[in-house]
């Protein structure tokens, strides 16, 4: 409910009210100043008999955010009359606006600089409320703003009317999930799908899910689909909303973005309840994104956007003359080539036909590293993080990214010289995989490539087998299996790989396994595919 302005004062207790910034279903924002100082302010204003007061609610968030990076503070609240007030930091424009005077300008979409640097900061905004225990619960692009000068390239978090403790605080424990449908409480956009279409309670993993969601619509022209028709205005338009995003797979809302987004939906809608999300994880990934592209300063919310990096253009030498050559020369030297002996001779990348089969209960006892944590459906152990740092290999101080770790997994597999040290690498591969992103991405692709062609034959070149991912412009080769071919081919392959005979047998069953994964919709391994990738590790073991 919008309120006539001229029912409210022009003075409300120190302040005077200049124009109004916005309304929303529960109240009127004005720009005001204080009399006293001059100081300018936003001013949240809101019946006092309002049916939702969510002013109150905001209240009591404010305190526990103060001093936080990208929180507005709270300078002074009160009633005047009828009126309850918040005095708030004043604040630029919010990213909705910013977004709808982009695509007026003509652009279809938002820059993908502006993208990875919102996802920066609000991922950021995000872990700073959830550190101090706050749920926002209505992420949404009117609910972020940017600062005014010189604050003007952070974003700030706005609209706490929804938010909650997340721990109780007398039994310092997390809020108890439920199973009792709940009435829907955030907005028809981006709230996620297990609060908005399946009624849960929301916890951490629900306000990354809007905000992944968020960013999607922002990279997608006209963006998500089901935002296309406006407010629901009935019932019957409101179900088929909700139909629509909970049948949206991550890999058709994604299709032509960087890979990133799709993996950080998949991420949040993996999360358990209870879990604590791994922020710096996916902070550090939209920031190699960026520097991937060429942009710079990406912590730093530019707009308008500096122009996109341009690639460097490069000095065409012209070539030197080369010898002519005719066929028949050529091969005679491709047979000499042939013939040639490699120095030194790779010891063990051949086949190793003697070994006996080793026992299934080995492979399935093998050892593991490190203990995994498991998600669970808990609702006590609010700090537990699935995906923690402390669980990988320590990071180097550069930062690392899932691509430059998956591509130094590649290089150790072309630089192996026998079946230990391939064991090695296909282990990490499939711990890398266990506690990440689960989606095989090109690179994850090139090392099955690469192993491929190791356990095929090292010393010849092979073509990249059907493990080779088609970019996201290029035609997929074949339709996308169901998913129950898929489980059925990587169950048979986890079989046959325990008593594989010899590094060919191993070669072919990769060849199946990127195949198969390559084909199936999501790209993403499964328990199943992890087990096969453990068992080859310990076959190559065996066949050492
Ligand atoms: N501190 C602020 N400084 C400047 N503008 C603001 C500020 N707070 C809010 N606004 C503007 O007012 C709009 C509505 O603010 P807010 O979401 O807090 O109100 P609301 O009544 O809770 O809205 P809704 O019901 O839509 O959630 C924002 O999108 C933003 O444009």
């Amino acid at each position: 409910m919008a309120h006539n302005s001229e029912t409210i004062p022009r003075r409300l207790g120190n302040y005077w009210l200049q124009e109004r910034l916005g309304s929303g279903y529960s109240g009127s924002i004005f720009k005001a100043y204080n009399v006293y100082d001059g100081t300018y302010v936003a001013l949240k204003v809101q019946d006092v008999d309002h049916e939702c007061p969510t002013n109150r609610y905001e209240q009591a968030i404010y305190p526990l955010l103060q001093g936080g990076e990208g929180m507005p503070r709270l300078w002074a609240n009160g009633i005047h009359g009828k009126w309850h007030y918040l005095v708030i930091s004043l604040l630029g424009k919010s990213l909705e606006s910013i977004y709808r005077q982009h695509l007026q300008c003509g652009h279809q979409v938002m820059d993908l600089r502006s993208v990875c640097s919102i996802a920066i900061q609000v991922i950021t905004r995000l872990q700073i409320m959830h550190n101090r225990e706050v749920l926002h619960r209505d992420i949404q692009l009117g609910n972020c703003a940017i600062g005014l000068t010189p604050k003007h390239e952070t974003i700030y978090m706005i609209d706490f009317g929804f938010s909650k403790c997340y721990i109780d605080p007398h039994t310092r424990r997390h809020i108890p999930d439920s199973k009792k449908k709940r009435d829907f409480l955030g907005n028809y956009w981006f709230t996620s799908v297990n609060v908005h279409c399946k009624g849960k309670v929301p916890s951490r993993r629900d306000d990354l899910e809007a905000a992944a969601l968020m960013f999607i619509h922002l990279l997608t022209p006209g963006g998500l689909s089901w935002t296309r028709n406006g407010v629901p205005k009935t019932d019957g338009a409101h179900d088929r909303i909700k139909r629509e995003k909970l049948y949206s797979r991550p890999e058709e809302l994604c299709k032509g973005m960087p890979s990133e987004f799709e993996e950080f939906l998949r991420y949040c809608r993996r999360l358990k309840f209870g879990d604590c999300p791994d922020y710096d994880y996916w902070k550090d990934e939209f920031e190699a994104l960026a520097l991937e592209k060429g942009f710079t300063d990406i912590e730093r919310f530019i707009w308008p956007p500096p122009p996109a990096p341009k690639v460097q253009s490069q000095v065409v030498r012209p070539a030197p003359p080369r010898p002519t050559i005719d066929s028949a020369e050529m091969e005679n030297v491709l047979h000499e080539l042939a013939k040639l002996q490699l120095d030194p001779p790779r010891p063990i990348l051949r086949d190793q036909t003697n070994v006996p089969g080793i026992a299934r209960t080995d492979k399935v006892n093998a050892k593991k590293p490190f203990e995994i944590i498991s998600a669970s459906d808990g609702s006590d152990d609010s700090r537990r993080k699935p995906n923690a740092r402390a669980l990988l290999p320590p990071r180097t101080p550069v930062r690392t990214k899932k691509a430059s770790q998956l591509q130094r997994l590649r290089y150790s597999v072309l630089g192996a010289k026998d079946n230990a040290a391939l064991a090695v690498a296909v282990r990490e591969f499939a711990q890398f995989l266990q506690l990440g992103s689960k989606t095989l991405t090109k690179e994850g692709f090139a090392f099955l490539d690469a192993l491929y062609k190791q356990l095929a034959d090292p010393t010849i070149f092979v073509q990249p087998l059907r493990t080779s991912r088609p970019s996201a412009n290029q035609e997929d080769n074949g339709a996308p299996q169901p998913a129950y071919m898929k489980l059925s081919v990587v169950a048979r392959l986890r079989r046959e790989v325990g008593t594989a005979s010899s590094n060919r047998v191993l070669a072919n069953l990769v060849a199946d396994f990127g195949a198969v994964t390559n084909r199936s919709s999501g790209r993403t391994i499964t328990k199943d595919g992890i087990a096969f990738l453990e068992g080859l590790a310990a076959r190559l073991q065996a066949l050492t």
